[in-house]
């Protein structure tokens, strides 16, 4: 699914950003801290009272489908996500199939197959009874995750993703959300990380001051107007990708 973004704004927070994100497409939002990424997140998810401009997606106005209908669509993974303490894991996964379920087609066991397979791309299946308030940081936040896939969206909105998780989950959560059929729009703070993405919106001061290829925004000019950081590209031999090296600016006297 396509989602566009038509000179969206709030406050002075987000200014006049549009894009245009390609079904299919894995898009990384990068920018330092209070740039403006969770905030467009949270404007591109339809969920900032009296936003400017316009979010389409597939050609539909957002603001014309109900909550119900956006939450059929698109699933949104917010940072500091919270869930009611008494849930289990399988519980607060369940919740992600509330858009889809009514009176005359309640829970069934296609929708537990569903959460079944959630909770297993996550790595989650183990932990499935667990209550919820035992559990780590980075294992809610992949259960958050696996909640939002059982909403089974068309676009995915995450918020700093890899925040909580070890190195391997880190890994392992890029590649499942990379191979997901479905349109990713996310925040990243690892550049290195953000490199994978197939495109990248970076954020300054609540505009999107680039976007495009990871390797033609986070150039090492870029990297230190925006970051302030001095970037050194290194290529890794193994399959000719670009890393960086990141070292502090040197200051001035
Ligand atoms: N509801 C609000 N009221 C007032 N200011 C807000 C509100 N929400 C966010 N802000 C401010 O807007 C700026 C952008 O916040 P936002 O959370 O979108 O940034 P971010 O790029 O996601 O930051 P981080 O990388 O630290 O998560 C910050 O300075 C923040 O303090």
């Amino acid at each position: 699914m396509r989602i566009e973004a038509r000179n969206l704004g709030w406050r002075e927070i987000v200014r006049g950003v549009s894009v245009e994100i390609r079904k299919g497409e894995t898009f990384g939002l990068v920018g330092p801290n209070g740039s403006g990424k969770s905030t467009l997140l949270r404007l591109l998810a339809g969920l900032m009272p009296r936003a400017a401009g316009e979010v389409w997606l597939d050609g539909a106005p957002l603001a014309q489908l109900s909550r119900r209908q956006i939450a059929q669509r698109l699933a949104l993974v917010e940072q500091f996500a919270d869930t009611g303490e008494a849930l289990s894991v399988r519980d607060a996964v369940d919740l992600g199939r509330t858009p889809w379920l009514s009176p005359l087609s309640p829970f069934g066991p296609e929708d537990r197959q569903i959460v079944d397979r959630a909770l297993a791309a996550v790595g989650m299946e183990g932990m499935a009874a667990r209550a919820w308030a035992t559990l780590s940081g980075g294992e809610r936040q992949r259960v958050h995750i696996a909640r939002a896939l059982a909403q089974e969206p068309r676009v995915l909105i995450l918020d700093e993703p890899t925040n909580h998780l070890d190195i391997h989950h880190q890994l392992a959560l890029l590649g499942l959300v990379a191979a997901l059929p479905v349109t990713v729009v996310m925040a990243l703070h690892d550049l290195n990380q953000a490199m994978m993405c197939d495109r990248l919106g970076v954020m300054s001061d609540g505009r999107m001051v680039a976007c495009g290829k990871p390797a033609e925004v986070l150039t090492p000019d870029n990297l230190a107007r925006i970051f302030r950081v001095r970037a050194q590209p290194m290529i890794d031999p193994s399959d000719g990708s670009t890393l960086f090296r990141f070292l502090p600016m040197e200051t001035s006297t």
